[in-house]
This record gives structure tokens, C-alpha cells and sequence, in this order.
């Protein structure tokens, strides 16, 4: 089934026998391993969530997040998101070639990626019918993040799960996608960008040669199309974390989980005086 590779006159094969000399000798054990890891880490089984799918939350539940003051639901937001990255993080250190990168570039990937990879699982916890996300346990409407005042967000997190949940992707695709999300060696501030880029090809061809096996090659250029949205999502993610903050600095300061100061916050962009 290597006849895609008579399309490319070098063969990044190579690129993976030189990057894995002795453990993965072909492509399909770079997706099994990536697989494997995405099933470890995926935090909720597809089983799970699909028994819960109809447990809504109630007025009086709804009324009480929305009751909350905006600082006390983005650190309870917060709490949920750091637990998820934990997650994603434990899946990174097990996609093939990640761990070979320096400390350094490791945490700069995770820096940018991890939320983007949470973003991309929430869609298997996303219900299209009723609109509403896995979140604290039972499916959320957007109304529940009402106090988070930031509407536009969120929406715009609902409209990606949606997008996500169009392109209906089997958990293979899923964790080969999720490992490409991370995996991008344009982020910022790496140390070593061609060893990066060499990982991120490997693993696009891993995603490539699981699209041509399930007939879905179109696929490709969606998943490319999702990642700029992902990007743009972030980045408003990130404008509203400086509103608040500045809004909040006490809050941003000591709520949010000690992750953050590691992943999010450096020190002239988002906290004012932290102390790493
Ligand atoms: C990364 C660890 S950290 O550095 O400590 C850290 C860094 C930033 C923040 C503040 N942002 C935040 O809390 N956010 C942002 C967003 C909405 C926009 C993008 C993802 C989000 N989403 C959820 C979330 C869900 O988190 C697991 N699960 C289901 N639904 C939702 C909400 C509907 C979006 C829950 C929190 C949450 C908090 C913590």
C-alpha cells in the first residue's frame, strides 16, 4: 500500500528509519504506538460519554454557575482545563520521537499545543443534537459559561466542536490529528526546529497513510483547514486570558493552577510580577 510514496521523490521514510532506527522499522507501528497512547489518554472512554450523553444539567445547576462571580468560574473552568492538559501531556510523552526532543522544545510544543489538542478531543464529548459539551461531569450548554463573560469564546469553541464532529473522524484519525496538532514545527522559540519538523513528518505521513487506507485522502486538507481555526481560537483564548488578568490580577496570579505559569504565562505578557 506504499504506492503514495512513488508520489514523493524522497522518501521520508527514510527520515523515520533515521529517527527510530530499531523500534518502529514502518508506519503502521508509528500509528499503532500513537493509537495506543491516544487510547491510554484520552481521559473518558467513547463507552462513557455516550452513556451519559443525555445527562443534562438542571435550572437550578445551570443558575448556580451562572451565579458565580466571573473570577470564581474561570479558576473552576481552569481546574477542569489544567486536569484535561495533564492528560494531553501524558499523551505527548508518548508519541513516538517527542521524548527525543530537548526538554526545552518539549514544553514549547506543549506551551501552544496542548490546549489546541484538548480543543481537538473535546469533539468526542461534544453532543451536535443538543449542542452541549462534556463539562463537570454531565453535557453543558453554552449558557452554563455564561459567567465566564465571554461569550464570543465559547461560541467559538461549540462552532469548532461542531466542525470537528462534521468531518466524523474514527479515534485513529483522531490521535493521529491530535499527535500532528502538537507535533508543529512552527511554534515559537524552538530550539531545534529540524529535529521537530522531522518528528512532525513522520507523523503526517503516519496521518496521510491512514486517510489513503480508510479512502478519506479529501480529509487531509479539512484537517489543515481545522488546525488555522484552532489557531485563531487560541489566540482569542489568549486575549481573554490578558483581559483577565488585568481584570483580576490577584486571581490570575494564585488561582490559576501552577501549570500555568509553566505552560501559559511568561513573564512581560500575561502576569504582571509573576514569580517563576
Ligand atoms: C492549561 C492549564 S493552565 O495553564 O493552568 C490554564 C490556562 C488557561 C486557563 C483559562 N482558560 C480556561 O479555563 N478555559 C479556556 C477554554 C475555553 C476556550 C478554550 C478552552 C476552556 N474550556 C473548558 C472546557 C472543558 O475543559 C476540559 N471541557 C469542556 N468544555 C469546556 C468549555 C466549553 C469550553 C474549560 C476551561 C477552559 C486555565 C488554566
Amino acid at each position: 500500500p506504499h504506492d503514495l510514496m512513488a508520489l514523493h521523490p524522497y522518501n521520508p521514510l527514510d527520515d523515520l528509519y533515521n529517527l527510530y532506527p530499531h523500534s518502529l522499522r514502518n508506519i503502521d507501528e508509528l500509528c499503532a504506538s500513537i493509537v495506543r497512547s491516544h487510547r491510554e489518554t484520552s481521559q473518558y472512554r467513547l463507552e462513557e460519554l455516550q452513556a451519559l450523553r443525555w445527562k443534562v444539567f438542571s435550572r437550578e445547576e445551570i443558575q448556580a454557575y451562572q451565579s458565580k462571580t466571573v473570577d470564581e468560574m474561570w479558576q473552576h473552568c481552569a481546574v477542569r482545563l489544567t486536569d484535561a492538559v495533564q492528560y494531553v501531556v501524558e499523551f505527548a510523552k508518548h508519541v513516538p520521537g517527542f521524548r527525543m526532543l530537548s526538554q526545552n522544545d518539549q514544553i514549547a510544543l506543549l506551551k501552544t499545543g496542548s490546549m489546541e489538542v484538548v480543543l481537538v478531543r473535546m469533539c468526542r464529548f461534544f453532543n451536535t443534537v443538543n449542542n452541549t459539551v462534556f463539562f463537570d461531569g454531565k453535557f453543558a450548554g453554552t449558557e452554563v459559561f455564561k459567567s465566564l463573560a465571554c461569550n464570543d469564546l465559547i461560541a467559538a469553541v461549540f462552532d469548532f466542536a461542531h466542525g470537528m464532529c462534521a468531518l466524523k473522524l474514527t479515534e485513529q484519525q483522531l490521535a493521529l490529528f491530535s499527535a500532528l496538532v502538537l507535533l508543529n514545527a512552527d511554534r515559537p522559540s524552538l530550539e531545534d526546529r529540524g529535529r521537530v519538523q522531522r518528528v512532525q513528518r513522520s507523523v503526517e505521513l503516519g496521518l496521510t497513510h491512514i486517510l489513503h487506507r480508510d479512502n478519506q485522502d479529501s480529509l487531509m486538507h479539512k484537517l489543515h483547514q481545522r488546525m488555522a481555526v484552532l489557531r485563531s481560537l487560541c489566540s482569542l483564548h489568549m486575549e481573554k486570558l490578558r483581559w483577565f488578568s488585568q481584570r483580576y490580577p490577584l486571581a490570575a496570579h494564585s488561582l490559576f493552577p501552577p501549570l500555568y505559569k509553566e505552560l501559559f504565562a511568561s513573564e512581560a505578557e500575561l502576569l504582571p510580577g509573576a514569580t517563576h
